[in-house]
């Protein structure tokens, strides 16, 4: 694909989650490989545009998703010891809603369509919609700091709140 090996370029996007941007406690293996794709995707193109490979690298962090993964908590083969935590996630699933693959879905064409996306962390939650990561003002970590004090309902409407200019 890389114009640097004879290809046209194009766009790749590499699907992170919402637990590469909030710490899962129940899931900590799945959150650092989700953390390790946003770090690589923003590393990639970054190095995609300068070496002008032609080709924009974004990343994708849907919540939860109307999916047969959501079932992989009811399996402690999956969970290990933090199967008896699993009702956690659960009460997460309640708080922040379940999204419809659409939803997904359009944030992929979304970013096939915008040529400006490059090295984005596109959010695709239920509250917000699709919104992206802004690394520019230190806002991730203002919500990490809400999310883990609070109960995640109190954080959203907390996060929510703290975002309107
Ligand atoms: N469902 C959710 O709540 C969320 C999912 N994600 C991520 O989205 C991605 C897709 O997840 P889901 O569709 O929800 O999971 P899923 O488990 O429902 O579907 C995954 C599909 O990939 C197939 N598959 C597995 N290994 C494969 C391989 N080597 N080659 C080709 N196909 C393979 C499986 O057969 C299955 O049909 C995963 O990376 C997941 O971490 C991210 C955020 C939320
Ligand atoms: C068992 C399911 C396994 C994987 C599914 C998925 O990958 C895991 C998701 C883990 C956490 C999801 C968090 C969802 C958060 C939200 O929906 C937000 O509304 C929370 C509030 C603030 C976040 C900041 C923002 O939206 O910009």
């Amino acid at each position: 694909m890389s114009r640097a090996c004879g290809g046209n370029g194009g766009v790749i996007i590499n699907v992170s989650s919402m637990a590469g941007l909030m710490p899962a406690p129940q899931q900590p293996v799945y959150t650092a490989t989700k953390c390790g794709v946003i770090g690589f995707t923003r590393a990639m193109a970054e190095t995609s545009k300068r070496e002008n490979y032609g080709v924009r690298i974004n990343t994708m962090c849907p919540a939860f998703v109307n999916t047969p993964i959501l079932k992989t908590i009811d399996e402690e083969e999956n969970m290990g010891k933090y199967f008896k935590d699993r009702d956690a996630i659960r009460k997460m699933m309640s708080n922040f809603g379940i999204l419809e693959p659409a939803a997904v879905a359009d944030g992929l064409m979304k970013i096939i369509e915008d040529e400006t996306l490059n090295g984005a962390v596109m959010k695709i939650t239920k509250t917000k919609g699709i919104h992206f990561e802004d690394y520019a003002t230190g806002y991730l970590q203002e919500v990490q700091e809400v999310v883990m004090r609070k109960d995640p309902e109190e954080a959203n409407e907390e996060v929510t709140e703290s975002r309107k200019c």
